[in-house]
């Protein structure tokens, strides 16, 4: 649809953009990003025709842009650019009919049926519609960008070029601009070439992206290659850390803050943060700690300072047990965000919790067992489907810096180290009369302070795994002891 060869200019002697070479497909949204003053606009204009370029082409459809007539460029091409403006008072439907105006021939120009419905469904689409009457000076600013953001849609064109559209836009008008210039690239195969800042909304929508680096192309490719850390680094000049999006497969970038609330922190994490009270045990940090967990409330990855192993009593039900449980903390007096909560039918007194340390490490682990609904993983399609409150759960906090691999392979350990216990306590499946490999409804959660000692693994052999791999074993086997001696003893 466009393909731009070996351009070179810009406003003076010196070339602003030089030997750049592109393509742009039929239905793409293709994002050019780069810092202020990488020459962005300045191939945004040139594509457009307004600004002439000293060297190299811009072929649209297959012809030079210079063959084409301005009035023939404006049927295929519409600009919304970064500061859109007008001075005269019109109307906002009177603003975006102006689209319509390289359609219209003839001396004596005439409103069509057809001009009418177009203006109608780019004033609903970018949900302008609702105030068509106004004046568009007195509209907001990110108002006035959706209204010639219809202007330029209303022209229906096959190319629409935009420099930074949700500049002015709050968060769902950011959205919603971007999910209409998709649907209209896969619906109506326009081809859009946009600028942004946000590298996330560019990571999230487009389907290709320009960097541009001083005015050369640093790299051409998908979000995923471009949006790379090293290579934002190094562009951006500043820290950067790529995230995968958590529901869709899109690269997502997080700042990294110079100094952050955590960086004072030189808490080692012990028993004399918890509590261990009739109704929950309860540990407390002053710092957030970063979190992996399967708790009911917290669960997934996240960053909290309140850890809540809560007791019910055996016959609890709820058909809502995370909102229960949210209630709960907070009649509790915790900000249910601060906190990672569990839930038992054990006796809490009969916990166990281990503070173990090598020379650079330390450990902290908290174990409650109940294993009166004990299974077998392996054979738990023997099972009916039944979540009743016989559990194991483990509180690992960690006083280092782990690595996301390590937080996974933490987990394993531990799960590992868990089975083994239960293999040599002789807990039994009751339903495949085979050894349990854990209970149906068991949680864990592994808590890092993320500062000190760096822990790049935690598989069984590391420094961390050893600790883990002690404590845990530790700690399971006397919760199940204690768990075993109340229940003989028929409590
Ligand atoms: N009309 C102009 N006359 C002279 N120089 C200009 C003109 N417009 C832009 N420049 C210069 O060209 C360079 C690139 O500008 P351009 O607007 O293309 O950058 P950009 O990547 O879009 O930046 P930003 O992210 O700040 O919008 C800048 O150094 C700018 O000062």
């Amino acid at each position: 649809m466009i393909n731009v060869q070996n351009l070179t200019g810009g406003y003076g002697k010196l070339p602003i953009v030089s030997d750049l070479a592109f393509k742009v497909r039929k239905g793409e949204l293709y994002g050019i990003l780069g810092p202020n003053g990488s020459g962005k606009t300045t191939v945004l204009k040139m594509i457009s025709g307004i600004l002439p370029f000293e060297q190299g082409s811009v072929t649209i459809k297959g012809r030079l842009l210079e063959s084409y007539s301005t009035k023939e460029l404006a049927k295929i091409i519409a600009v919304l650019p970064q500061h859109a403006s007008q001075s005269f008072s019109y109307t906002v439907k009177d603003t975006v009919s102006l689209g319509r105006y390289a359609h219209q021939s003839g001396w004596f120009q005439t409103w069509s049926e057809e001009d009418e419905e177009i203006v109608q469904r780019v004033m609903k689409q970018t949900g302008v519609d609702s105030f068509q009457k106004k004046d568009i000076q007195t509209l907001s600013g990110g108002e006035k960008q959706r209204v010639f953001l219809a202007q330029a849609l209303a022209q229906e064109p096959e190319i629409l070029l935009l420099d930074e559209p949700t500049n002015h836009l709050d968060l769902s008008y950011q959205k919603e601009l971007l999910d209409v210039l998709k649907l209209w690239t896969r619906e109506n195969g326009l081809t859009v070439i946009s600028i942004f800042h946000d590298l996330n909304l560019a990571g999230l929508y487009c389907d290709q992206l320009l960097l541009l680096d001083k005015g050369k192309i640093n790299i051409q490719h998908k979000p995923n290659e471009v949006l790379r850390e090293e290579r934002i680094q190094s562009v951006y000049k500043t820290k950067i850390k790529k995230q995968p999006h958590p529901n869709v497969p899109a690269p997502q970038m997080m700042l990294l803050p110079e100094s952050n609330d955590n960086e004072g922190n030189t808490e080692v994490v012990q028993s004399s943060f918890m509590k261990i009270l009739e109704d929950k045990i309860v540990l407390e940090t002053v710092y957030p700690l970063k979190t992996l967990s399967s708790g009911v409330v917290g669960s997934g990855s996240g960053w909290h300072k309140v850890f809540i192993n809560r007791r019910v009593g055996l016959d609890y039900e709820c058909s809502n047990h995370r909102e229960e449980m949210q209630n709960y903390l907070i009649q509790e007096g915790y900000e249910p965000s601060d906190c990672v909560g569990m839930m038992t039918a054990v006796h809490l007194e009969d916990a166990s919790f281990q503070h173990l340390k090598d020379d650079e490490l330390s450990i902290f682990v908290v174990v409650t067992a109940g294993v009166g609904h004990a299974i077998d993983a392996s054979k738990s399609h023997q099972h009916n489907f039944d979540m009743q409150p016989g559990t194991i759960n483990t509180w690992i906090f960690v006083n280092g810096n782990m690595t996301e691999e390590a937080f996974i392979q933490c987990m394993m350990t531990a799960t590992e180290v868990k089975s083994k216990v239960l293999h040599d306590q002789n807990v039994k499946d009751p339903v495949t009369n085979s050894f349990a490999t854990g209970t149906a409804t068991d949680s864990i959660l592994v808590a890092a302070t993320q500062s000190g000692e760096d822990i790049e693994f935690a598989g069984t052999i590391t420094p961390l795994g050893k600790l883990v791999g002690q404590a845990v074993y530790h700690c399971t086997t006397e919760a199940i002891g204690h768990y075993r001696r109340r229940v003989g003893k028929g409590h």
